[in-house]
């Protein structure tokens, strides 16, 4: 299947972007999920709409249960809506086959989890390739593009490591760099500092604003404000509708930053 972005134009990993009007990573409308059980038919999500340009970088937050995970679950193409459309540049999943959503979810959606997901077996730049290797490309122009990455979020010493070699910090910056191999749409992470302290969380949130920084696009879900408030916007959803969709004030941005860097600092003052 060819991926097309929100012009028609077929997108390859070294296309260059075309100026003008700022395209979308995704366009989500009315996005409905239900889940059906024997006895009652759960609204997970009821009518969402929401649209995210690229290079932007979103916070989903919102109480137990209000659907983040569902939403989360189709923007990683790893389920289908009930009703509604998600589109990644052109193609809307909810038309697609369960093979072109594998397609497109090993091909074009960066994953960072909570607890990296990596494999235990595999060095640091192996890791880093796992995505290319679901589409058979292996060759010494990838490895040199993990090890670039690798060099990236600081794990240029770290190429030959193993996960269990490696500390919390260091195995969710090997996640990042395995989610950026692809050039996706856009990394979509879930709670990634949640099973960081707070030195390596403002580590992990570094890599983000600078990624951010370079145009990529971030949509990440958490329960944190103060994780939330290093986003460009924050979409909070309540009962499986959209409750808010509001701006992060640069000032605001830069205050959280500040915050997080003086912490670390009378951290490691106290070490
Ligand atoms: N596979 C499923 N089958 C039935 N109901 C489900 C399923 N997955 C989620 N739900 C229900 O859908 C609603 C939204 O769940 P979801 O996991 O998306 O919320 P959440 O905001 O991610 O919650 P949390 O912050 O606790 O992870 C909840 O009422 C949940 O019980």
């Amino acid at each position: 299947m060819s991926v097309t972005d929100a012009y028609g134009t077929t997108e390859s990993q070294n296309s260059p972007k075309p100026t003008g009007p700022r395209r979308l990573a995704t366009s989500i409308r009315d996005l409905t999920k239900e889940y059906v059980l024997k006895s009652e038919t759960v609204r997970a999500l009821r009518g969402v709409s929401f649209d995210v340009p690229e290079g932007d970088y979103v916070a989903i937050m919102g109480p137990s249960g209000s659907g983040k995970s569902t939403l989360l679950n189709m923007l990683g193409c790893l389920d289908k809506p009930t009703a509604g459309s998600l589109c990644l540049g052109d193609d809307d999943i909810s038309k697609m086959t369960d093979d072109q959503l594998a397609d497109i979810r090993s091909q074009r959606i960066g994953f960072v989890f909570q607890s990296y997901n990596l494999i235990q077996q595999l060095s640091v730049v192996e890791n880093i390739q796992v995505p290319l290797y679901y589409q058979g490309k292996l060759g010494p122009k990838e490895r040199q593009r993990a090890i670039e990455l690798a060099t990236r979020v600081g794990l240029g010493d770290r190429l030959d490591h193993r996960p269990n070699q490696l500390s919390g910090g260091q195995q969710q910056r090997v996640a990042i760099a395995r989610s950026l191999v692809n050039d996706p749409f856009f990394v979509l992470a879930d709670e990634p500092t949640g099973n960081l302290d707070s030195i390596t969380t403002d580590e992990i949130l570094a890599i983000f604003d600078q990624l951010n920084e370079e145009g990529r696009t971030i949509i990440l879900v958490t329960h944190e404000d103060d994780v939330a408030l290093r986003a460009k916007r924050i979409v909070r959803l309540k009962d499986g509708m959209l409750h808010t969709d509001e701006p992060v004030a640069e000032s605001d941005r830069e205050a959280m930053r500040e915050r997080h860097a003086r912490a670390v600092a009378e951290l490691r003052a106290r070490e």
